[in-house]
């Protein structure tokens, strides 16, 4: 099931905190930072804060700029951004602002919270959603894609929100506002706690002064590990099907690209269909091709490909799915179940998942993969 597109949003002072002890909100953004977030919230389908942020600050999470809502409203939008907030406890003060401004609003809590909060929430207008005994952020996530249309989530924080989506690999992009100023108190709020994080770097995409703040935007790189896919992993997807538009095209074979990509999110190798004038190459092959034999990272690597990697193939001794159990390989994402077309009943995933490889299929990638292999398929 598909993911909103996840971007978490943070100001942090010098040292690293979110906040300080005080009762007040600690305004680390300025005028110019306060207007861009502003910005990014009426881009947002919607924004989501903890209960801990909606206590401590009593936020209203609006879009401040009339000429923003108006614009929201001419494309056929609401006026303000759906508003999200997530309680184990389900234990919500009624009488908070996040209750009685803005657009919609929806509280994910578990089977437990979910009594407290409808109690609690008898007044205003709020859709309450249990994920079940606990709270399951990859089920809050699918709910607001596929219940709510969500297609852009902005997260507000705080620390704990922030913590977990990053640390469980659901977030597609941060975006970061560093204040120069100082906080200085051991137990003030930090953006990120102690916990499992994707390992490696990030990738860098952006800074800019914004007033005498500076945002820094970083997207994820490491892959997920096993049977569920990670934001990184639909980025790298996501690039895979972008491959596939370079292949030359063909009336005989498919069009597909791959990359490489080792545990701390390396790029190791990419590869399409057809690179380098080979008319049989396939972009799984090539891509392997330009990584040495026996690099201890490919044991811990994921192939991402466009198309399933091939099963049989008359063109060369060893099909895809070979060639990437060979190599080391065990987890491998992709887009689109090979049909029919050329080779009946191909099941490169079968084959892989029986070598004990995890396969991820992301379907909702499946019409960027078929693209530029549509000419193929109206006669397969
Ligand atoms: N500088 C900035 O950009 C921002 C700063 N902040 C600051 O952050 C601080 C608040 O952060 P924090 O205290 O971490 O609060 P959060 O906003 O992260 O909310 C935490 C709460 O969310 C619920 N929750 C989160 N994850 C789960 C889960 N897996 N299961 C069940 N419930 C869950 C719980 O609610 P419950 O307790 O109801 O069970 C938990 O107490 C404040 O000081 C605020 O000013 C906040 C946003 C932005
Ligand atoms: N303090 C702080 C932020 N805090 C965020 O802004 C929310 C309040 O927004 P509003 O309801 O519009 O007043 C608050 O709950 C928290 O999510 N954000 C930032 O970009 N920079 C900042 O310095």
């Amino acid at each position: 099931m598909p993911h909103p597109y996840v971007l978490l949003s943070a100001a942090v002072s010098l040292d690293g905190f979110l906040d300080d002890t005080g009762p007040e909100r600690l305004l680390l953004s300025g005028p110019a930072d306060f207007d861009r977030v502003d910005e990014v919230r009426a881009s947002s389908d919607a924004i989501l804060v903890g209960a801990g942020t909606i206590r401590s600050d009593n936020p209203r999470l609006l879009v401040n700029s009339a000429e923003r809502r108006a614009a929201r409203v001419d494309a056929g939008r609401p006026a303000y951004p759906l508003k999200v907030t997530v309680s184990g406890s389900g234990d919500l003060d009624p009488d908070a602002r996040f209750w009685h401004t803005g657009g919609e609003k929806i509280v994910y809590t578990t089977d437990k919270g979910a009594a407290r909060a409808a109690d609690a929430l008898r007044g205003p207008a709020v859709d309450v959603v249990s994920t079940g005994a606990e709270l399951d952020w990859r089920t809050v996530l699918e709910h607001l894609y596929g219940v709510r249309g969500v297609r852009r989530l902005m997260v507000e924080g705080g620390g704990r929100v922030h913590t977990q989506l990053m640390g469980q690999g659901l977030a597609d992009e941060l975006q970061l506002a560093v204040a120069p100023l100082f906080v200085g108190q051991a137990d003030a709020p930090r953006l990120f706690g102690p916990g499992g994080y994707p390992p490696g770097r990030m990738r860098l995409v952006e800074t800019r002064a914004v007033g005498d703040v500076v945002l820094i935007r970083y997207v994820p790189t490491a892959p997920g590990t096993g049977a569920l896919a990670t934001a990184a992993d639909r980025r790298w997807l996501g690039v895979a099907c972008e491959l596939a538009a370079l292949c030359p095209p063909s009336r005989t074979a498919f069009s597909v690209g791959a990359v490489v990509v080792a545990a701390d999110g390396t790029e190791l190798a990419r590869g399409h269909s057809r690179e380098g004038g080979d008319p049989v190459a396939h972009a799984e092959e090539a891509a392997l091709a330009k990584i040495a034999a026996g690099d201890a990272r490919l044991a811990s690597a994921t192939v991402y490909s466009s198309l399933e990697p091939c099963a049989r193939r008359a063109s060369r001794p060893a099909p895809c799915a070979r060639l990437i159990l060979d190599a080391g390989v065990r987890r491998v994402v992709t887009a689109w179940r090979e049909p029919d077309t050329f080779v009946a009943g191909a099941d490169g995933s079968g084959l892989l998942a029986a070598a004990g490889a995890d396969v991820v299929v992301l379907p909702e990638f499946a019409e960027r993969a078929e693209a530029p292999n549509r000419h193929l398929l109206g006669a397969g």
